[in-house]
């Protein structure tokens, strides 16, 4: 484990690091911007996010005024997206809303995954005070939340699918927040349409929490879903 709890930088909290994601793993399913300037957009949200959650202001009216026309002007150009627009797996834009993973949603860290050779998927990030549980530890059902969508990407990577039945997450030392964090997550078995899959998170040296899942397959799956499993 290369990872320095001790180690920051000036990069947003939230965001991976750029450099140990280059020195091993494959992007794994990243979300370019998106033209519209809506991943922009969310990037800038996360910002306010952070700002909102994690400072003391005087006197931020003014601010509420320019959020709230602002909102006005989204839900003006805007087309609501439905649900059922994402009726299948695979829709590229399923994933970029989605609150763990979605470079589109202001809620999500977001995690930026590698692949390894052997299939276990990566994500290295650091977490803001927004995702604070105990003081200056991060909230156990953020961790519970990341690990159930690294869980879901270590399937995509072995070309399954599947719905979380059971979720077990082991808290073994308080994953501190700004710290380096690195998630790893792999499947280790398949029987008929049970996936079992584990996942670990470190802070340097330190187990945090791990977890053990199992996932159902869908019924009615298809071969093109199951190689294609751009999930979210
Ligand atoms: C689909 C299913 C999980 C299973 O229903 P069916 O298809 O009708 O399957 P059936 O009941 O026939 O069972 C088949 C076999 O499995 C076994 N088994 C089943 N359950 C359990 C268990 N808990 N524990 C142990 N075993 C269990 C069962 O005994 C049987 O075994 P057998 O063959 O007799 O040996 C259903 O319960 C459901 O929809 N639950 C809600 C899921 C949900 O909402 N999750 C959260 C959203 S996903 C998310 O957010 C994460 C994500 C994000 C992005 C991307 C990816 C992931």
């Amino acid at each position: 484990m290369t990872t320095d709890a001790s180690a920051t930088d000036d990069r947003p909290f939230g965001t991976t690091d750029p450099a140990s994601a280059a020195e091993e793993g494959t992007p794994f399913l990243r979300q370019d911007d998106d033209a519209s300037g809506s991943t922009e957009l969310a990037r800038e949200l996360r910002r306010v996010r952070g700002l909102v959650a994690g400072s003391r202001f005087d006197d931020v009216h003014d601010a509420v005024t320019t959020v709230c026309e602002l909102a006005d002007h989204l839900e003006a150009v805007g087309t609501m997206v439905r649900p059922s627009d994402y009726a299948t797996w695979g829709v590229p834009e399923h994933l970029a809303s989605n609150p763990a993973i979605g470079s589109r949603n202001p809620v999500s860290p977001p995690l930026e995954p590698v692949v390894l050779p052997d299939a276990t998927v990566r994500a290295d990030l650091r977490l803001g005070i927004e995702y604070q549980g105990p003081p200056g530890c991060v909230h156990g059902g953020i961790v519970a939340l990341v690990f159930d969508e690294m869980l879901g990407l270590a399937n995509a990577a072995a070309k399954s699918v599947g719905m979380t039945a059971d979720l077990r997450v082991i808290y073994r030392s308080p994953t501190p927040l700004y710290a380096p964090l690195r998630f790893e997550a792999r499947q280790d078995r398949v029987e008929g349409r049970k996936i079992w899959a584990s996942a670990t998170v470190y802070s340097g040296e330190t187990l945090c929490a791990r977890a053990e899942a199992l996932f159902i397959e869908p019924r009615g799956i298809s071969e093109a879903q199951r190689d294609r499993p751009i999930e979210g």
